[in-house]
């Protein structure tokens, strides 16, 4: 699968700021654009059905994924969560950067299918305030935290595996850096594509 757009993936502990972050690079960078995900987790107060996510009951999304309709998925925090090839494709094909904000299960399967995504993992700078960010946004039950902060130890343990790592402790030094980081990946995959096409012109392949 060859397409003029790059996938970057974005992912990190609930809590992190991965949102925010994603958020504020889209409104500086129009040739970013989301993929937005299936949940079968129940909407949050201001989140709008095919905005932040597409719902999904147990059955519909038992249905996408018998379809094949997913290029990936994965249970998280006790709720399924999925990116379906529609989210992508098209985008990609236009030229679009597509963002995937996913988990690392979701992040690693990604990287299997599209050896060129890039994938960046948000840290917080500190456990404290990592818990403090989560009552701050006031969204999740004291269970739902606590579930988070509990499986945080266990998705930061795969930042190894991702291209970067940024530590979102000051909020616009995060967004500098993932500019920076999507603005070289557009070089270096427009430059490798013009490299290839000259070699398939001197060597007389379509
Ligand atoms: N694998 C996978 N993970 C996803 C997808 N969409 C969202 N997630 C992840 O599911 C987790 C929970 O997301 P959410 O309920 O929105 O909580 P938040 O991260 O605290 O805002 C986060 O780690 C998301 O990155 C997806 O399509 N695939
Ligand atoms: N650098 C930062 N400093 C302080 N608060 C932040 C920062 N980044 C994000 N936040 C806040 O932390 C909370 C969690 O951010 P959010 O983007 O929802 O995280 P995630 O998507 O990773 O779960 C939000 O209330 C957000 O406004």
């Amino acid at each position: 699968m060859d397409y003029p757009g790059n996938l970057i993936v974005v992912a990190a502990p609930s809590g992190a700021g991965k949102s925010s972050l994603v958020k504020a690079l889209m409104e500086l960078d129009a040739k970013v654009q989301p993929s937005v995900s299936h949940t079968t987790r129940d909407p949050r107060g201001q989140e709008k059905h095919g905005r932040e996510y597409f719902f999904a009951s147990q059955s519909e999304f038992d249905a996408m994924v018998a379809a094949d309709a997913f290029v990936e998925w994965a249970e998280v925090h006790g709720n399924r969560y999925g990116t379906s090839k529609k989210a992508i494709e098209e985008r990609m094909a236009q030229g679009a950067d597509v963002i995937l904000e996913i988990d690392f299960q979701g992040a690693i399967q990604i990287k299997q299918i599209f050896a060129n995504a890039v994938l960046i993992f948000i840290l917080p700078p500190s456990w404290e305030e990592l818990r403090s960010r989560l009552e701050r946004r006031g969204e999740d039950a004291p269970d739902v935290i606590e579930l988070r902060l509990a499986n945080a130890a266990i998705e930061m343990a795969q930042a190894h595996k991702f291209d970067f790592v940024i530590i979102n402790e000051l909020f616009d030094r995060a967004v500098f850096d993932m500019k920076t980081i999507v603005h070289a990946q557009r070089l270096k995959f427009a430059a490798q594509r013009r490299a290839r096409a000259d070699t398939f012109k001197s060597l007389n392949i379509a």
